[in-house]
């Protein structure tokens, strides 16, 4: 059988998790579905074992800027056993559950980009603008080694994009999403040094009891951005978040830690996102004066993994108003095919950044609806039935975008 579903479980099958994500298998994949439906296909390795594929359909008019459609190659791990079907075996259920790592995080647009092509190109369609696909490597870890080389280069420059999509995220509900905006991620790291001691004796400034006061304040922080949300405000993605996602402290033994040593150092790992209006160097002064003060002697690193702000000082975000033409055209073509949501800013990050940072409009969007969002979780899956509506809904989106002729005083 070779049907769209079976096209995307195949897809699906490749094991792209991290830490030694497989990308020949699933390029050379795509390269025998875009020739299939009469895409030209170029592979750029802009780091050496980490591949970008970019598919084109040349339009009738070459010389308007281009329209992109991006996804990631890229998986984040999965705890096989936690799973109740292998997370690479794409098991479809009778009730039409795919269950993959992947299936929502994105390799659903991946494969969808495609089949709304081959149905277009079925029925005849011929775009005015040209049309890229781009599927890049190392999104999970940062896009570093992926999609920010790519925006940077000239190959990226002589696509001449006017406008670009690239993932978003499900929703439980009815409404298509669709994203203008990603937070930031700061990875903090926060270590403390004390004075050792008896594991008996009670005293002052020790490394543990240092780096506990901080845990502390930062999950009073972590309160008081999720009370806003909590109290309806704010979304979850337009606060400050930041979560603890690993502690080391102890002096090791054979049988695991020293348990009557207090150790002189101990750290902890943050993910931090910020929205993009939120202020840096407030951040900044917190941490350097609150989280981590020489004065309590601790120490702290803070690695930005994007910029929040433009060259002029904006928030990096994309118009989802009417003085950007790109987004009266999304928008009238999901909506010829669904409800779509008010636009919101990403809860998490995506390779869009990169592509906003040069001043390219981007909206982020996996059509989904109905489906609880499972990316990054255990038992990540998408309904057949989602999937192939997804399929329908770049269709509408696809020809609308790149039928688009341009303002008559605009290069847009
Ligand atoms: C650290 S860059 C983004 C990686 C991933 N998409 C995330 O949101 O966590
Ligand atoms: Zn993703
Ligand atoms: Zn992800």
């Amino acid at each position: 059988e070779d049907t769209p579903i079976t096209r995307f479980q195949q897809y699906l099958r490749f094991n792209t998790a991290h830490p030694n994500p497989n990308y020949i298998a699933p390029i050379s994949f795509l390269i025998n579905q875009a020739q299939s439906i009469g895409l030209t296909a170029k592979t750029i390795e802009f780091v050496s074992g980490k591949p970008v594929l970019l598919l084109t359909w040349l339009g009738s008019n070459p010389n308007l800027p281009s329209i992109l459609f991006n996804s990631h190659l890229d998986s984040v791990p999965a705890e096989s056993e936690k799973w109740i079907h292998p997370p690479f075996s794409a098991h479809k259920t009778i009730d039409g559950h795919i269950y993959a790592r992947g299936a929502q995080d994105d390799k659903c647009i991946g494969v969808q980009y495609l089949e709304s092509i081959r149905n277009l190109k079925s029925r005849g369609f011929v775009p005015l603008r040209t049309i890229h696909i781009s599927y890049v490597p190392e999104e999970e870890i940062g896009g570093f080694d992926g999609m920010m080389e790519f925006a940077a280069s000239s190959e990226f420059r002589d696509l001449n994009l006017g406008f670009a999509m690239d993932e978003g995220q499900a929703n439980p509900g009815d409404e298509f999403r669709v994203f203008y905006a990603d937070r930031i991620p700061w990875n903090l790291v926060i270590k403390a040094e004390g004075i050792p001691g008896h594991g008996a004796k009670l005293y002052d400034n020790s490394a543990m009891e240092n780096l506990m006061k901080s845990v502390e304040l930062i999950s009073k922080f972590r309160e008081t951005q999720f009370d806003f949300v909590k109290a309806g405000k704010a979304a979850n993605s337009e606060v400050i978040s930041v979560n603890p996602v690993y502690l080391k402290a102890g002096t090791p033994s054979t049988t695991g830690f020293v348990m009557n040593m207090q150790p002189s150092e101990a750290e902890a790992g943050y993910d931090l996102r910020l929205p993009p209006m939120a202020d840096p160097d407030v951040m900044k002064k917190r941490i350097a004066e609150e989280w981590a003060p020489s004065i309590r002697n601790m120490t702290y690193t803070i690695v930005e993994k994007g910029k929040l702000r433009d060259h002029l000082g904006r928030p990096i975000m994309t118009p989802a108003n009417d003085s950007n033409p790109w987004w009266s055209i999304f928008k009238q073509a999901v909506e010829a095919t669904g409800k779509l949501a008010k636009p919101e800013i990403l809860a998490s990050t995506t390779d869009s950044r990169f592509i906003r940072t040069l001043g390219i409009p981007v909206f982020g969007f996996s059509p989904m609806t109905n489906t609880p969002i499972l990316l990054h979780d255990h038992n990540e899956f998408l309904k057949d039935t989602v999937f192939m509506k997804g399929i329908e809904v770049y269709e509408s989106v696809i020809s609308a975008l790149s039928s688009f002729e341009g303002l008559s005083d605009q290069v847009i």
